[in-house]
């Protein structure tokens, strides 16, 4: 179970993500399809969306995983949210399948290639110092976080604007617990505009730094690629973020975090 989300402090105008008001964590382990077509890896990179804040792997999945994985998640028992959240609650509007399955998280690290870019890659085109890698992912990076979330936006569904939290978990290796936190989210699309999917692009609003004068930035738009995965820095330094409605199509979201060691 995550910890329930906070809102993040000196920011009252804005609510946290917030664990559901009656959680229902699924205990039963869904026969999960397995990760096939992959892209070859060489065609995997990250690239920033907006420095050290928001990065992307265009393809990770393929189209045609990313179709076999909605039909199957289609037949998992979603949960529509409360359509009213409790006091500083960002108000969420979707469907929702929440798991603790380290076995699944294993594999998408492992297998998607994702282990490999974050632990490794370089980021637009630069390779990172092992301090530099450190820095950009919060500490020595162990996996991503067991606890699985699947969404489903249908039309006129979204996610308000909201901070998510970093949460203390145990991250399970094969040595045994070990004490983590988590530092950013996963977000893995498996839909947009080429399968029907209209609106619920990720903004993101970054913050005028303290004390300046200067107008706000401009809002970071995140649109939906299908098999594009993000990872957004979360915690102490998460930018304020929504899923803006969904106006045409299903937009399907696989969520983590990524693990550091605590
Ligand atoms: O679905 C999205 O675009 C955003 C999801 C999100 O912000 C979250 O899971 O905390
Ligand atoms: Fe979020």
């Amino acid at each position: 179970m995550p910890a329930k989300a906070k809102s993040k402090k000196g920011a009252p105008a804005a609510a946290a993500a917030a664990a559901p008001q009656n959680p229902v964590l699924q205990t039963a382990r869904p026969d999960w399809p397995k990760f096939e077509p992959l892209p070859p890896t060489s065609d995997l990179a990250l690239t920033s969306l907006l420095e050290d804040q928001i990065v992307t792997i265009s393809g990770l999945w393929t189209s045609t995983l990313c179709k076999k994985y909605v039909s199957f998640l289609a037949n998992l028992p979603l949960v529509t949210t409360p359509g009213k959240p409790k006091k500083g609650d960002a108000v969420r509007v979707n469907d929702r399948f929440q798991i603790d399955d380290a076995a699944f998280a294993r594999m998408l690290w492992e297998q998607s290639g994702l282990q490999d870019l974050v632990l490794h890659g370089d980021v637009d085109g630069e390779p990172l110092s092992p301090d530099q890698r450190a820095k950009l992912w919060g500490g020595e990076v162990l996996g991503l976080n067991p606890n699985i979330r699947i969404y489903r936006y249908s039309k006129g569904q979204f996610f308000d604007q909201h901070y998510d939290d970093s949460n203390n978990l145990l991250f399970p290796s094969p040595t045994g617990s070990i004490p983590a936190k988590t530092t950013w989210t996963l977000l893995l699309y498996l839909t947009s505009p080429a399968t029907g999917c209209e609106g619920g692009e990720t903004v993101f609003y970054p913050e005028a730094p303290k004390r300046s004068r200067a107008p706000p930035p401009q809002p970071v738009i995140a649109s939906l690629e299908t098999g594009l995965a993000l990872f957004h820095r979360h915690g102490r330094d998460c930018m304020l973020h929504e899923g803006k409605e969904v106006t045409e199509g299903e937009k399907w979201v696989i969520r983590s975090d990524l693990c550091v060691r605590r």
